[in-house]
């Protein structure tokens, strides 16, 4: 099931949500001690992190992630580690504790696996905020990918996996569909018509496959809040 939240301008859908993430942050907090929180990159959600950086809660207690990271040197201006960095882990939200995917200079096997071994201290996450491609991709879920496939899998175990778009650059690191499913609140950040106009096509079948975004806005166990602005 999807819930859309439609806001008039970018400005108030970002204060809100915001306000949002904090207020369910904080009450992961006060229920266990700790919070997780997986954002995406890309350019959607800068506005949203400024935001965020000033809310006064226990950024201490909070372990912020990316669902994706393109595998590129932190320092790259395609990194989202780099936009994390610069735009959210700011002022109040400097205090958290921040697990990037980048953390080797080769992306082999082994990397993934033990990466997985450390995200499992935090998953399943309590919040995951997805964007979405033209092409209905989210977190790095591309259809055009040979790991779309696996990176679908509802059976796998939660995991980081290496995904290779041919429509996209570089090499990611994405966590899985099982892992970014199981966040308590899951969310997708979307702004403009054509991305309306992709979320009208994605709930038009149910073809994953071709369009990673409806595995996550066709569960029928999960709502997906869709934070939409012109
Ligand atoms: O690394 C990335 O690029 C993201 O995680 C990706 O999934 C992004 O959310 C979409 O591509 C939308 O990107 P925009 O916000 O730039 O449209």
């Amino acid at each position: 099931m999807n819930i859309n939240n439609t806001f008039r301008t970018r400005n108030m859908l970002d204060q809100k949500f915001a306000q949002r993430i904090a207020k369910q942050l904080t009450a992961a907090i006060s229920d266990k001690g700790y919070a997780s929180i997986a954002f995406s990159g890309g350019s959607t959600p800068k506005g949203l992190f400024k935001e965020l950086s000033n809310k006064n809660i226990d950024w201490s207690k909070v372990t912020i992630t990316l669902v994706d990271d393109r595998w590129v040197d932190t320092q790259n201006t395609d990194s989202n580690d780099r936009l994390l960095k610069e735009n959210l882990l700011q002022n109040y939200a400097a205090n958290a504790t921040f697990f990037s995917l980048k953390q080797a200079d080769a992306l082999t096997e082994q990397y993934l696996t033990n990466l997985t071994d450390q995200a499992n201290s935090f998953l399943p996450l309590d919040v995951v905020i997805l964007g979405m491609g033209e092409d209905g991709h989210t977190a790095s879920i591309f259809p055009c990918s040979a790991q779309v496939h696996q990176g679908l899998d509802e059976n796998a175990d939660p995991a980081l996996i290496k995904v290779v778009p041919t429509t996209a650059p570089y090499e990611r690191v994405t966590f899985n569909y099982a892992a970014l499913i199981q966040a308590s609140h899951l969310y997708l950040h979307v702004v403009g018509q054509s991305k309306q106009d992709v979320i009208s096509q994605a709930l038009a079948n149910d073809d994953a496959v071709a369009m990673p975004i409806r595995a996550f806005l066709q569960n029928e166990d999960k709502t997906c809040n869709i934070f939409w602005a012109e």
